[in-house]
C-alpha cells in the first residue's frame, strides 16, 4: 500500500492581485521520483515553497506527513529543499556546510557526502563566495543527496553544472534512491535529460496543473513516427499531430494516442520507425501550442 506524503486541495497562492498558484490539488506518494515541470513563471518554485512551509497559502488545504508543514518542526526536519540559488552564510566553506548538515537532517550520511565531494571534485576548504557557479550548485546537490530526507526537493539544482557533473548527479540519485527509497521532487528545464529518472510527471502552467500522470503512461500516450517524409505523411494523415521535425527527405512526426497492432505492422511495411514520445516534445506541445504550430509551419514550408 502506498502512503501519501503530501496532500494538497485547492491550494492557492496570490501575490497582490496576481494568482501564482490557482487552487491546485496534488498528492505525492512515498518512494517515488516526481518531475515538476513547466515553463518559466509557471509556479514550480512557488509550489515547492508552499509544500516546504517557506511561504503561506492564501487558500486551500495542505498536509505534509499528515500535518501543516509550517507549524511543525518534526515535519520540516523530514524535508530538504535545494533551491536554484541556494544561499549560505558569508565566509562559510563547503566543509562548514557539510559539518552543519547533520543538525538539520537526521538521516545525513557523511560517508556518502565524502564520496560525492570526490565525484564532483569540490574544493571543500575554499570559501563559498569564491566557488564557481557549478561548484556552488554541487554543494546543494551533495546536501540534497546525502541528507536522505524522506521528502527532498531539487529546484533547478544544477545551474552551471557541466554535463559530466549532471550525469553524476542523476546516477548517484538513482543508485542511492534504489538503496534508500524516499520521495524526490525534481524541477527542471532539462526535460529529456531527466526523463528516464522520473516515475511521475506533474506539469504546471500558469499556476494550474495540466498533467499529473505516471511517467510510463505519459511515454505511451503518443508515438513518434520517423522515416522517409512521404511515407511518414501517408501514415500520419488524419491523426492528431503533436509535433513535427525533419530535414530534407526525412521526417519525424509525433501523433497523439496509442497505435494498435495493425497500425504497427503497417508502419513496419512502410519502413517507418516508431518510438515513444519524448517527454520534452509532449510538454512543448501541451504548454506551447503556438510555438509548436509555428515550428510545424516552418518545417512544412
Ligand atoms: N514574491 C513574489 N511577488 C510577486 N510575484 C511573484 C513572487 N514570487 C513569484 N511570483 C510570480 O509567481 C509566478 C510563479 O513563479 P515561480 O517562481 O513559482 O515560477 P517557476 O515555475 O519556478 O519559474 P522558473 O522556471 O522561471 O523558475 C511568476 O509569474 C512570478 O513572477
Amino acid at each position: 500500500m502506498t502512503t501519501t506524503v503530501v496532500r494538497a486541495r485547492g491550494l492557492t497562492k496570490r501575490y497582490g492581485s496576481f494568482t501564482a498558484i490557482d487552487g491546485i490539488d496534488l498528492s505525492l506518494e512515498e518512494g517515488r521520483i516526481y518531475g515538476l515541470l513547466g515553463r518559466n513563471g509557471a509556479g514550480k518554485t512557488t509550489v515547492m515553497q508552499l509544500l516546504t512551509g517557506q511561504i503561506f497559502a492564501n487558500g486551500g488545504e495542505l498536509e505534509v506527513f499528515g500535518r501543516q508543514p509550517a507549524e511543525h518542526a518534526d515535519v520540516l526536519r523530514r524535508m530538504c529543499f535545494i533551491a536554484e540559488a541556494q544561499r549560505y552564510p558569508e565566509d562559510f566553506t563547503p566543509a562548514h556546510v557539510f559539518r552543519a548538515a547533520p543538525w538539520f537532517f537526521e538521516h545525513w550520511d557523511a560517508e556518502f557526502a565524502e564520496r560525492l565531494i570526490a565525484d564532483f571534485r569540490l574544493p571543500v576548504k575554499r570559501r563559498i563566495k569564491k566557488l564557481s557557479r557549478g561548484q556552488l550548485s554541487a554543494v546543494g546537490v551533495i546536501v540534497g543527496l546525502a541528507s536522505r530526507a524522506p521528502l527532498t526537493f531539487f529546484d533547478e539544482p544544477y545551474l552551471g553544472l557541466d554535463a559530466v557533473a549532471r550525469h553524476i548527479f542523476y546516477d548517484r540519485l538513482l543508485e542511492d534512491y534504489a538503496a534508500h527509497p524516499r520521495t524526490v521532487v525534481l524541477s527542471t528545464h532539462l526535460i529529456d535529460e531527466v526523463a528516464n529518472l522520473l516515475e511521475h510527471v506533474i506539469l504546471i502552467d500558469q499556476g494550474r496543473i495540466l498533467l499529473d500522470r505516471d511517467a510510463e503512461e505519459v511515454r505511451g500516450s503518443a508515438t513518434t513516427v520517423a522515416g522517409a517524409r512521404a511515407a511518414v505523411e501517408q501514415f500520419v494523415a488524419g491523426r492528431p499531430v503533436i509535433g513535427r521535425e525533419g530535414i530534407g527527405g526525412l521526417a519525424s512526426v509525433t501523433v497523439d494516442g496509442r497505435l494498435d497492432h495493425d497500425e504497427r505492422v503497417r508502419a513496419a511495411e512502410l519502413g517507418l520507425e516508431l518510438a515513444p514520445v519524448s517527454l520534452q516534445q509532449l510538454i512543448v506541445h501541451l504548454t506551447g501550442a503556438e510555438l509548436a504550430e509555428s515550428t510545424e509551419k516552418e518545417v512544412a514550408a
